[in-house]
């Protein structure tokens, strides 16, 4: 077993709180991503999980026990940590049987466990290399082999991928993936990359400032973000935001005026805002639509059109609009420098957030996505 549940927790350096309030469960072989900008507490969260670091307030359990007090060496919660830290002395062999050596493991059951985790791992052949003989990647794996061979009931990865060239973090995302699903272990990961966030999690936990700002599986935070910080996180290219003033609120609909003076019902629950209100536009870069499905158009200059293949994305100016809007359009299509590409507009498709930041809730529902 391995479930962790997190009440109340809180951490402070100094009298200065880092984390906060964080109320969290994390089931039974469950895959959790903590994500969030940079300084937001993701690693503070991990190493307190990990017993690291002391916890200022809260009480952490797994599997029904409190651990707060416990060391860090008899939790069974294991950690992989963004510098690999291989002895370089040591063969990969060595470096795997380590800890277990002094555990004062069994040695045939130590031979066993590094012969298991080096073929989940793809490490056989490397067995009597040392680590300045590995690539990166095969570096990374012998320090997950490290932690796999203690047998942990939880792992935590901390930024295990970000000394890792483009192709191979790739690479070693889905092998981390396949090892969830071969191992069936609870993972918590931390990464600042919503890619990995969003293909490895089962459940995200986006952290700001130091508290929770949303946790729910990768598609729901993406297609029902419960603030503009989310949903300006989660996405890649980021979502367009477009300046509107609400006219006319309303629980199904909520009547908005773009900056072309044109309107648009959003199809959510506007109830919380009052007419005339500052309110931002959510579309992401897929969400637009042709000029004759569209109930509002605005004009676009094209500034950049970065042609990936399979996709382009064109970055668009808009009269009104700070900075540039992304359009994400078909690897073919015929785009001229400066070109003016109508952006249509569906009140189904866009994101309305309010003044203060908060997500009006779309009246919309996408089979198999929970919101
Ligand atoms: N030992 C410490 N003493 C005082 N402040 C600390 C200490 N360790 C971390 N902090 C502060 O706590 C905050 C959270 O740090 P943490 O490393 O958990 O963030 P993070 O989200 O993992 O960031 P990153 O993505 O940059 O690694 C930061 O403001 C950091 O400066």
């Amino acid at each position: 077993m391995g479930r962790l549940t997190l009440r109340g927790i809180g951490k402070d350096y100094d009298g200065v709180e880092i984390s906060r309030d964080i109320d969290l469960t994390i089931e039974d072989g469950e895959f959790v991503v903590f994500v969030g900008p940079s300084g937001c507490g993701k690693s503070t969260l991990l190493r307190m999980i990990a017993g690291l670091e002391d916890i200022t307030h809260g009480e952490m359990r797994l599997d029904g026990e409190r651990i707060n007090e416990i060391p860090p060496q008899e939790r069974d919660i294991g950690m992989v940590f963004q510098s690999y830290a291989l002895y370089p002395h040591m063969t990969v062999a060595e470096n795997m049987a380590f800890g277990l050596k002094l555990a004062r493991t069994d040695k045939d059951e130590i031979r066993h466990r590094v012969t298991h985790a080096a073929g989940i791992l793809q490490l056989s052949e490397l067995l009597e290399r040392r680590p300045k003989d590995l690539s990166g990647g095969q570096r990374q794996r012998v320090a997950i082999g490290r932690t796999m061979v203690k047998e942990p009931v939880v792992f935590l990865f901390d930024e295990p991928l970000s000394n890792l060239d483009a192709s191979l973090r790739v690479e070693m995302r889905v092998q981390i993936a396949e090892l969830h699903q071969r191992l069936g272990a609870t993972m918590v990961y931390v990464t600042h990359d919503q890619v990995e966030a969003m293909t490895l999690a089962d459940r995200i936990v986006l952290l700001s400032g130091g508290s929770i700002a949303q946790v729910g599986a990768p598609l729901t935070l993406y297609h029902f973000p419960e603030s503009l910080e989310v949903a300006e996180f989660i996405g890649s290219p980021r979502i367009n935001t477009l300046p509107v003033m609400v006219i006319d609120p309303g629980s199904q609909r909520t009547a908005v005026r773009l900056t072309n003076g044109d309107t648009l019902a959003v199809a959510v629950d506007g109830r919380s805002l009052s007419p005339g209100d500052q309110a931002t536009l959510g579309v992401r870069a897929e969400d637009f639509v042709a000029p004759e499905q569209a109930e509002a158009t605005l004009q676009a200059r094209l500034t950049v059109a970065e042609k990936l293949g399979y996709e382009t994305l064109a970055h668009l100016q808009v009269d009104g609009v700070e900075g540039t809007v992304t359009q994400r359009m078909d690897g073919l299509a015929p785009l001229e420098e400066h070109q003016v590409v109508p952006l249509g507009l569906s009140g189904e498709r866009c994101h309305l957030f309010g003044p203060d930041g908060r997500t009006c809730p779309r009246q919309l529902e996408i089979p198999g996505i929970a919101h």
